[in-house]
């Protein structure tokens, strides 16, 4: 149709919180086995995706081939995510269109919001909007099964990203099992300059535990038990994460950020996953707003977000009308 606006499809995907990170020891593939008990929360990325001719230069012949991905992305730390074939949105989008034996033929806007690589699943949650979004544009209705395996291959996050409010992550993450919540937990998320690269933490931990015997990761009873009753007492008597020491050791400033915050009435600090964000647990709301604006006060991390947790997976927030699912 000559002159109509190109189509576009727009998805939100959370920020998480691993209330429980248990690894494993070292698997031959260099991933590690884990009990990763993810809680989504509500600090999302949005990623419009939009129908483009875009010219890509074709290195092997010299020429000019049309389809391919363009990437852009604004809002904090937007200077820290690349634009290129390695950002895990570009890659989602290639996967998705493979997978239909299809072209892409898309330019995928990012507008970020959580923290980049602050061990909250930032660059996951752009993927998986970006992996629903592509498919609401494209009205290609892929069976939910099939997009969590995409989701898998793209990273050992970006599945629990598709699924959000709590679960379950064993193997490297990606086999899920959704939890039940029995209610609203308050948190308190401590940003720091800098990010922390996954690999590296995973290895300081290796590192660090030496030829100490590691046992097989298994979620706690009583964290599962506080999640399904909504205790948050409970839950900050059981939060764990064994990539904590390992942060720590790589980034040794993160234990004055933990101390600002407990110091502050939170019930309970974590380094988030492979951080270096800090994640605590206030009481209610209130406890929430008077932990944030300590932290923020503190000097000890660059900003200070209160959300709540659990909140839902990617949802296309909008799409052209006859491709909606
Ligand atoms: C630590 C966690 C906790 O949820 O996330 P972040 O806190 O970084 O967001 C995850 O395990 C990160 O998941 P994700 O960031 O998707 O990792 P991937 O891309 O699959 O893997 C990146 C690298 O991390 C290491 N890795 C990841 C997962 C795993 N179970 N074992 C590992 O050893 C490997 O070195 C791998 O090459
Ligand atoms: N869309 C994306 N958003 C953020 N980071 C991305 C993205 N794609 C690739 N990356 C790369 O992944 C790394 C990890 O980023 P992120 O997923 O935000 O953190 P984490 O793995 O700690 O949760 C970044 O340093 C960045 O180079």
């Amino acid at each position: 149709m000559p002159g109509a606006a190109p189509r576009s499809a727009s998805a939100t995907a959370p920020a998480k919180v691993n209330v429980q990170l248990a690894v494993g020891p070292v698997r031959p593939d260099g991933y590690h086995d884990l009990a990763n008990v993810f809680l989504a929360v509500d600090l999302h990325d949005r990623v419009t995706v939009t129908e483009a001719d875009i010219e890509t230069a074709d290195i092997e012949t010299g020429g000019v081939e049309t389809g391919g991905v363009r990437v852009s992305c604004v809002g904090p730390g937007s200077e820290l995510v690349p634009a290129d074939a390695t950002n895990l949105a570009w890659r989602a989008v290639e996967l998705l269109a493979a997978h239909h034996g299809r072209r892409p033929d898309v330019a995928v806007h990012i507008e970020k919001d959580i923290p980049v690589a602050g061990g909250m699943a930032g660059g996951s949650a752009d993927a998986a909007a970006a992996l629903l979004a592509c498919d609401a544009l494209w009205g290609t209705a892929t069976p939910r099964d099939e997009l969590l395996s995409i989701a898998a291959e793209l990273g050992s996050d970006v599945p629990f990203s598709v699924i959000g409010g709590a679960a379950l992550g064993r193997g490297r993450g990606e086999l899920l099992t959704e939890l039940p919540v029995g209610g609203v937990f308050h948190w308190v998320f401590a940003l720091a300059d800098g990010g922390l690269s996954t690999p590296k933490v995973y290895g300081e931990c290796d590192r660090l535990r030496g030829d100490t015997p590691v046992p097989e990761p298994e979620p706690a009873p009583e964290l599962l038990a506080a999640l399904r009753d909504g205790d948050e007492a409970g839950l900050a008597g059981a939060l764990a994460n064994d990539l904590q020491d390992a942060a720590l050791s790589l980034r040794p400033a993160l234990a004055d950020t933990l101390a600002a915050g407990r110091e502050a009435g939170a019930l309970a600090a974590l380094v988030s996953g492979s951080g270096p964000s800090c994640a605590f647990l206030a009481e209610d709301a209130e406890a929430a707003a008077r932990v944030a604006a300590a932290l923020a006060e503190s000097g000890t991390c660059r900003a200070a977000r209160a959300t709540t947790g659990p909140a839902p997976g990617t949802r296309v927030v909008s799409a052209p009308v006859h491709a909606r699912r």
